[in-house]
């Protein structure tokens, strides 16, 4: 495209920029080399002639879909492969070679389980001889595989799972049933017709004892034939939300057997004659969900930039009304509502991916102290994952959401690529650990951490220890500054995690039961988390940007500052019923806080399309009609619109049909 064709708006917009895009696409990155690296990556795979399609997904059948998207997906793999030769499994930092791969595969790739869950968990919970042998397997293709937890009856309470493996010493094998048709297996990406292997959660007996959940490693189609094995029922669970080509399955057994060797024994082991063995801690099973979970809060914030890009430079494109007669119609995003519902997007693309970096750099340090017998900060860490996972998801859905009613009825279009975002994250909030759900674990370290404090332990875990500030009555003030404000959120955390302990007390004071006190203060536990993971998000936004303002330019800091400025400030103000309640905000403050938030929408104004640009992602990955670099907003759409099937033939065969008898039986 030549700049010549770039919408006349965005050039505007483009020239009003105050600081080095270049800059920013880099400190976005986590630096130049990473950028030069993702940018090679894109080239590659944008330069592959059958990665690209002629007709548009939403006009191919489900079974087509599936299909186009295998093809494509075993293309990747090999690119993926060769890319990451001599690459350690976990990077050391978060990468965003990646990025490029939605510009292909539209939705989700089947093989999406296989590089996520199954090579984890072959990595967290085999020991060294399993994984000597499946690790090849597993990233040579060999073994295609997912991970297969949930089951039809059961997702959360893994307890409840039904599926069984019992151990038969006289073979050496377990054998695998599923004992009722809420035992099925049902959810795991992958599994209806792509996968050859899957792990297998189930219920393992043996010498006559249930030992609980397990971890199995289980052939379940012919390396050759693909057929499924026999005594394996599996298929597709069909059409949902989003996911179209994740290929989701379930999966059934009917007395199918396995070696002893294919129970995943890092943890646990059954020996020989079938005596059960647990060798470590549980705690360790937390690791592979940790990773998995630290990379959700990375692409939540993916594609909530990537919305927020869409949006922003429809924003500017787009002219709607007339405030002033014969003044020509304003850009939408003069609107100081519309700025209201973009710029905090922007702020949380950024803020998320800081979050998501620092996140995995923590989680890098306590693997090492795993490696060398160290469990100690794995609780913090389990913790923190947790409501990071269920908020960084939460705000971005809600985010998407927003910039889709900030494109009108344009956004609605699935050529926009909004409602397939929306559908991404809204189901990340679901999958690897129901949102709710993983609040509450989080507020299960919470009240931990408040019970250690009233007994006196003040060593407490790093992320925590702003508690300790709030324990006993303080003299603590509300400021209007970046650091009052974060002080604010950790006086309503505090508050929060103090009252849903009293409440929670006051239940078992009351005669109730631990557990039904937890669910009387449930509501107030998971305010409390979410209370908490806002304060680890506001301390290490605004934290980074501070540290890297020393190596920045002064234009590019003052806009991320601005930014920083704008995530606190929203917050403050969507949560000032907590804060003054639990702060010693005054109502004046509020007001300022109001004349505040304004100015920084109007200071952030000029530099919204290059805060936009600045995730530097290509059109090909924004897959939009809105969200081109071009603005050619209105011939994308009619273009796209003229792609429809049914405009192909100027009369449908169906006003024969059916219009024209409806007409003829009316006259009678
Ligand atoms: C797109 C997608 C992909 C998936 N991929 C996989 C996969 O590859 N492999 C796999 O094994 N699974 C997969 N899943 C399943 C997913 O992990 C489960 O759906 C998830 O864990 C939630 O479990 P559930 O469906 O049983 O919901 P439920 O637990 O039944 O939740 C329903 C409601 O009950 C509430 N609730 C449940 N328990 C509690 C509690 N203790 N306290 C308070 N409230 C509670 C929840 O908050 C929620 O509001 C996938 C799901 C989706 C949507």
């Amino acid at each position: 495209m030549t700049s010549t064709k770039v919408n006349v708006d965005l050039v505007r917009e483009r020239a009003k920029c105050t600081f080095d895009l270049k800059e920013l696409i880099h400190f976005v990155d986590g630096g130049e080399e990473i950028t030069s690296e993702r940018k090679a990556f894109e080239e590659t795979v944008l330069a592959i002639k059958e990665l690209k399609d002629d007709i548009p997904e939403d006009y191919l059948s489900h079974k087509e879909r599936y299909e186009n998207a295998i093809r494509k997906a075993c293309i990747l793999r090999e690119l993926r492969v060769r890319h990451d030769q001599n690459k350690p499994l976990i990077p050391e930092k978060p990468t965003y070679v990646y990025n490029i791969l939605p510009a292909t595969i539209k939705d989700i790739s089947p093989f999406f389980l296989h590089e996520s869950m199954f090579i984890a968990t072959i990595w967290g919970l085999m020991n060294d001889e399993q994984k000597a042998e499946w690790l090849p397997k597993a990233m040579e293709m060999k073994a295609i595989g997912t991970y297969a937890q949930t089951e039809l009856g059961h997702g959360t309470f893994l307890r409840g799972l039904e599926t069984t493996a019992t151990y038969d010493p006289e073979t050496e094998e377990f054998i695998l049933n599923t004992p009722t048709l809420t035992a099925y297996k049902w959810w795991p990406g992958g599994l209806g017709h792509t996968v050859n292997h899957c792990i297998v959660v189930a219920q393992l007996y043996t010498q006559g004892k249930c030992h609980g959940i397990q971890p199995f490693i289980v052939q379940i189609r012919d390396l050759e034939t693909h057929m499924p094995l026999p005594g394996v029922h599996v298929g597709e669970i069909g059409p949902k939300m989003g996911f179209q080509t994740a290929n989701n399955g379930f999966l059934g057994f009917k007395n199918f057997r396995i070696p002893r060797k294919n129970m995943l024994m890092r943890n646990s082991e059954v020996k020989k004659d079938g005596t059960f063995v647990r060798s470590r801690s549980d705690k360790l099973t937390y690791g592979t969900m940790v990773i998995v979970r630290v990379n959700i809060v990375n692409d939540a914030a993916m594609q909530l930039s990537a919305a927020a890009i869409i949006a922003v430079r429809y924003s500017a494109v787009r002219h709607q009304s007339q405030p002033k007669p014969n003044e020509p119609e304003p850009q939408i995003l003069d609107y100081v509502t519309q700025q209201r519902k973009l710029f905090i997007n922007i702020a949380t693309g950024h803020a998320l991916r800081i979050v998501g970096r620092w996140l995995w750099k923590t989680m890098l340090g306590v693997l090492q102290n795993i490696s060398e017998g160290n469990l100690e900060q794995l609780p913090e860490l389990h913790a923190l994952s947790c409501c990071l996972k269920a908020v960084c998801t939460q705000d971005c859905t809600a985010g998407i959401e927003q910039c889709r009613l900030a494109c009108g009825g344009h956004g609605y279009m699935k050529s926009s690529n909004l409602p397939l975002l929306y559908g991404l994250t809204t189901a990340a909030m679901t999958y690897e650990g129901e949102n709710t759900v993983l609040l509450l674990q989080t507020a299960r370290f919470l009240l931990k951490t408040w019970t250690q404090i009233l007994e006196g332990d003040t060593k407490l875990n790093p992320t925590v220890l702003y508690l300790l500030n709030f324990a006993k009555p303080t003299d603590y003030r509300w400021e209007n500054t970046n650091q009052g404000i974060i002080k604010g959120f950790q006086a309503v955390a505090a508050g929060k995690i103090k009252t849903a302990y009293d409440t929670a007390m006051k239940h078992v004071g009351a005669g109730k039961s631990q557990e039904e006190a937890w669910n009387l203060a449930s509501i107030q536990l998971v305010e409390a988390s979410e209370a908490h993971c806002r304060v680890i998000i506001c301390e290490v936004f605004s934290n980074e940007i501070q540290r890297a303002s020393n190596t920045l330019s002064p234009n590019l800091s003052r806009v991320l500052q601005q930014l920083v400025e704008l995530y606190l400030v929203h917050w403050a103000l969507e949560k000032k019923g907590d804060i003054l309640l639990y702060s010693t905000i005054s109502r004046d403050d509020i007001a300022a806080l109001r004349i505040r938030y304004e100015e920084l929408l109007a200071l952030i104004r000029p530099n919204a399309v290059g805060l936009a640009d600045g995730f530097d992602f290509r059109d090909e990955v924004l897959n939009s009609t809105l969200g081109a670099y071009d603005g050619r907003v209105y011939e994308r759409l009619m273009e796209e619109a003229l792609k429809s099937p049914l405009n192909a033939e100027p009369v449908n065969s169906s006003f024969h049909k059916y219009i024209k008898p409806f007409w003829e039986k009316a006259k009678l």
